[in-house]
């Protein structure tokens, strides 16, 4: 009898202490993060400080650039917005991350964020090692300088040319124009060139006036892959990831990654001289001064990505905020207008000269960054300086793009579409704070596109404008307000519709 007694006292024991334990734990954890935690003395709010979850729900929701540009507002230009993680809402703070400065390199990637895809090659995006980097960089530079866009002017000329003959076509049907929705159609643009460049010839979606397939599935799986990387928070949980994803979507994914290996492969066998990205990318098959064959795959797969997403959606929010403010698109049409007479003069040479298009441009990539949330670095094992503030190894840190943009400690009006406040010339702006805005970010692992990119944005914005007169569509996607989009790693674009009329003088003319 007593040893039955025995025998459940120790195992009621055991069951409290167990109950007590599981409670107690996390309890302990949450405590822990809000008052112990080196980071405790950085402000924010204690839901977020206490477990990463607050941080994965608004990143799930897509609303997490604008929760975080809140929680900046309320807390000021450095807030803990997770156990681990600090934002930072400071131009400083950007050289201090991302840049390499004397005896101190950049600081890293993480695996959780940055990591390559099971059994894929690595690319430039996730070659996480700075070294392996390095290599990536100086075999592509070449592709991506001043004098690689000069010989690519024709590829790019040729698309644009092409883009713009196309909406000529369905504006031209009727005076009054055609609505259209003009994030498809820099869509079709953008992904055409920059196959063009990538792959030796464009997708087609122009041609077709839909997208092509391979393009399709690149927009349905950022968002999952943004879903995917946070739950890589919780190691334990991650295989739940891979239950919500169904067979069919895995068989696109190999499918996708095939189309990319045998289109680099059928472009490399053909021997005739072209000025595009893969004839001027450096190939080493030991992987010494150049990339391989599997990493050429790879990285081209991901410049087709990265070359055309972000262009997309600076070009789609400038044209949003531009046909909402009719006086600024006015002078921007007369700057480009005056300046050529014929369409055939629009050169990427001519477009830099052009003031009031690049301010235009820099007002796009201030107010519709592609990419609001910024992306996060780890604190390298020997801890590091950020804005003068001293921070452990392994916290995630972060410049939030979204929140300087529109901050109006930094900008005078800053939600106002106002390309003048670049131009150096109103007062009013005297004190705008220009370096807060690094669209193509900082540093060794900056935008290797930007002098492309500029390009594009330039010559498609000119070429826009000099051929049509474009107006609020009255429709309700053209209704969309930029902000009103939610974003999972990038914005998640809705249609908007404009309405492009032939501009009177040259149907005059034709
Ligand atoms: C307005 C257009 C663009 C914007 C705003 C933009 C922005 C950025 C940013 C912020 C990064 C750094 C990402 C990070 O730190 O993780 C980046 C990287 C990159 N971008 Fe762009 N980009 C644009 C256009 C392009 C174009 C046209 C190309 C090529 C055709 C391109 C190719 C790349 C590549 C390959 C990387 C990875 C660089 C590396 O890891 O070393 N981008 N871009």
């Amino acid at each position: 009898m007593s040893f039955i007694l025995l025998f459940y006292e120790s195992f009621a024991l055991k069951l409290v202490g167990t109950v007590l334990a599981c409670s107690l734990y996390p309890l302990g954890y949450i405590i822990y993060n809000i008052y112990f935690h080196p980071l405790a003395r950085f402000p924010g709010p204690k839901t977020w400080a206490a477990a990463r979850l607050a941080y994965v729900l608004s990143l799930w929701s897509g609303w997490l650039h604008r929760d975080v540009q809140e929680l900046h507002r309320k807390y000021g230009d450095i807030v803990r917005i997770a156990p681990d993680e600090i934002s930072f809402a400071r131009p400083d703070a950007y050289n201090d991350i991302y840049s390499n400065s004397p005896g101190r390199p950049a600081f890293p990637k993480s695996k959780l964020w940055h990591g390559a895809a099971k059994g894929r090659p690595l690319s430039v995006l996730n070659a996480l090692d700075p070294k392996v980097h390095a290599r990536f960089r100086k075999a592509m530079d070449p592709a991506f300088t001043e004098k690689a866009l000069r010989l690519q002017e024709p590829v790019v000329q040729r698309n644009v040319e092409f883009f713009i003959a196309q909406l000529d076509k369905l504006a031209s049907k009727d005076p009054n124009g055609a609505v259209v929705d003009i994030v498809q159609w820099f869509a079709f643009l953008a992904f055409d060139l920059v196959g063009d460049l990538g792959f030796g010839e464009p997708f087609g979606s122009l041609e077709a006036s839909e997208l092509h397939p391979w393009v399709e599935l690149i927009f349905a799986s950022i968002r999952g892959a943004t879903y995917g990387a946070s739950l890589k928070y919780y190691p334990g949980l991650s295989w739940l990831f891979g239950l919500t994803v169904p067979k069919s979507v895995m068989q696109k994914y190999r499918a996708h990654w095939s189309y990319a290996v045998d289109k680099i492969n059928k472009r490399l066998e053909q021997k005739e001289e072209k000025a595009d990205l893969i004839s001027m990318i450096k190939r080493d098959d030991e992987g010494v001064k150049g990339i391989t064959l599997a990493e050429l795959h790879a990285t081209t797969s991901l410049i087709i990505i990265a070359g055309s997403e972000t262009t997309v959606s600076v070009l789609s929010g400038t044209v949003n905020y531009l046909v909402k403010n009719p006086a600024v698109l006015t002078t921007l049409t007369n700057e480009v207008r005056s300046t050529f007479k014929r369409e055939s003069d629009v050169s990427l040479a001519a477009l830099k000269e052009l003031p009031y298009l690049s301010a235009v441009v820099q007002e796009g990539l201030r107010l519709c960054n592609p990419t609001p949330v910024g992306s996060p670095r780890v604190v390298p094992p020997e801890g590091g300086h950020v804005a003068g503030h001293w921070l452990p190894a392994n916290t995630y840190v972060n410049v939030h793009p979204g929140t300087m943009s529109r901050s109006p400690e930094m900008f005078h009006k800053p939600e106002a579409f106002l390309p003048v406040r670049w131009l150096g010339e109103d007062p009013a702006f005297a004190k705008d704070q220009h370096n807060a805005v690094q669209a193509f970010s900082v540093g060794p692992r900056s935008c290797i596109g930007k002098p492309l990119a500029m390009a594009e944005l330039r010559l498609i914005l000119a070429r826009l404008v000099w051929k049509f007169d474009l107006y609020e569509a009255g429709t309700e996607a053209g209704r969309l307000e930029w902000t009103s989009q939610r974003t999972f790693s990038v914005v998640e674009r809705q249609p908007f519709d404009v309405r492009v009329q032939v501009r009177t003088d040259v149907l005059a003319a034709s």
